[in-house]
C-alpha cells in the first residue's frame, strides 16, 4: 500500500506500507524515480539494516536500493510523521492517492479491499483508492525486466495520478476504470496458480495445467507452444522466414496477427501489444 502527495516539483512523497517482496520491490521502482521514499516495516531488523548499507537482510537480499528510501518504523507511522513529513492535503478533493497492491478476499465477509475502504473510511476515501495488478513478480521488476499492469480506480483521475508515479519504462501502467474488476481478478487467480500448481505436482502435463484457465495461458507459457517459440526465437534474434521455414509446423498466430492489426485500425481501439507484435512482423517482412 502505498501513500503520496504530489509535490512542485513533480516528485512526491511517498509512504510504502511493508517491505516485503513487493514493498521493497515498489519502494525501489519508486526510488529510482526519484520520489522521496519511506518504507516502514514491521521487522525492526529490516529498518536499522536498510538505512545503514540499503540492502534488505530479508527480501531481494541481492538488490542495492536507492538512496532516496529510508526505512521507518516498526511502530506505524504516527500523526506527527504523517503531518510533519508527508504534509498531506486534507481537502476531500485532493485527498493524497492511496494505491493497493493486495490481491485477496476478506474471510467471513467476502470483502473485497475497496468495499473494506467504503465501509470504514467512508466513500470519498475511497474514491482515493487506486488498484494495481498484473503480471508483477517482485524478483523481476526489481531488476527491471519489462512489465505491463493495470492501474484502476473509481475515477480516471486518480487511476492516472497513480500510474504516473511509476514512470519508469520498464513498468508499463494502462489505467481504468474497474477497481472491483482488477481486485477480482487478482485475488481468483491466485486459486488457480495453486490448482495448477497441483497439476504440475502431480506430473500432469501442459494441457491439465491450463485446464479453466484455458489455451491463452497454455499457449502463452509452453514453449510446447508454435506461436511461442516463434516469439521466443524472435526474442532471441533469428529472423521470421528463418523461423517460419525451421518450424516444422504452422504458426497460425503470425498471419492472424495481419487480420489482428487490420480489426484494431478499423475500431480505433487501443491493443499495444498485438500492435508492437504487427510492427515486428511487418519489420521483418521488408
Ligand atoms: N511478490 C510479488 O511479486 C507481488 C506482486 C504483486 C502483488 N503482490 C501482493 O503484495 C502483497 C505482499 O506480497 P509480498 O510478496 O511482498 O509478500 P512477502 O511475504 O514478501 O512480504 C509481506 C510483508 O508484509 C509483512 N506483514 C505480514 N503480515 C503483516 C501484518 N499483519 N501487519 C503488518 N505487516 C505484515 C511481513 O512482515 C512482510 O514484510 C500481497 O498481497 C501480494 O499479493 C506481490
Ligand atoms: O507469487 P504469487 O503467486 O503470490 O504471485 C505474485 C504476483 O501476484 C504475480 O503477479
Amino acid at each position: 500500500m502505498v501513500y503520496s502527495k504530489p509535490q512542485p516539483n513533480g516528485n512526491s512523497k511517498v509512504l510504502v506500507f511493508g517491505a516485503g517482496n513487493f514493498g521493497s520491490c515498489l519502494a525501489s521502482h519508486l526510488g529510482d524515480s526519484q520520489h522521496e521514499v519511506y518504507m516502514w516495516a514491521r521487522e525492526e531488523r529490516i529498518v536499522k539494516h536498510f538505512n545503514l548499507s540499503h540492502r534488505n537482510p530479508i527480501y531481494l537480499q541481492d538488490h542495492v536500493f536507492p538512496s532516496t528510501i529510508t526505512a521507518v518504523g516498526p511502530e506505524l507511522p504516527n500523526k506527527a510523521f504523517i503531518n510533519n513529513t508527508l504534509k498531506p492535503s486534507l481537502d476531500v478533493e485532493n485527498l493524497p492517492l492511496l494505491i493497493f497492491v493486495n490481491k485477496g478476499i476478506e474471510v467471513g465477509t467476502n470483502a473485497l479491499t475497496l468495499e473494506i475502504i467504503a465501509d470504514t473510511c467512508g466513500p470519498d476515501i475511497a474514491k482515493a483508492a487506486t488498484f494495481i495488478s498484473g503480471p508483477s513478480f517482485a524478483k523481476e521488476i526489481v531488476q527491471r525486466q519489462p512489465t505491463s499492469v493495470s492501474v484502476a480506480s473509481l475515477t480516471e483521475l486518480e487511476a492516472t495520478k497513480a500510474a504516473a508515479l511509476f514512470h519508469q519504462p520498464h513498468f508499463r501502467c494502462y489505467t481504468g476504470v474497474d477497481p472491483i474488476g482488477i481486485e477480482l481478478s487478482g485475488a481468483l487467480k491466485n486459486v488457480y496458480a495453486i490448482a495448477s500448481g497441483m497439476a504440475d505436482g502431480l506430473g500432469y502435463e501442459n494441457n491439465t495445467r491450463a485446464t479453466g484457465v484455458g489455451d491463452l495461458f497454455l499457449t502463452c507459457s509452453s514453449s510446447n507452444s508454435r506461436n511461442y517459440t516463434v516469439g521466443y526465437r524472435l526474442g532471441q534474434g533469428e529472423k521470421l522466414d528463418v523461423i517460419m521455414k525451421t518450424l516444422g509446423s504452422v504458426a497460425e498466430g503470425v498471419p492472424t496477427t495481419k487480420g489482428v492489426k487490420k480489426i484494431i485500425e478499423e475500431l480505433g481501439i487501443s491493443a499495444p501489444i498485438a500492435n508492437s507484435v504487427s510492427d515486428r512482423n511487418i519489420k521483418e517482412a521488408k
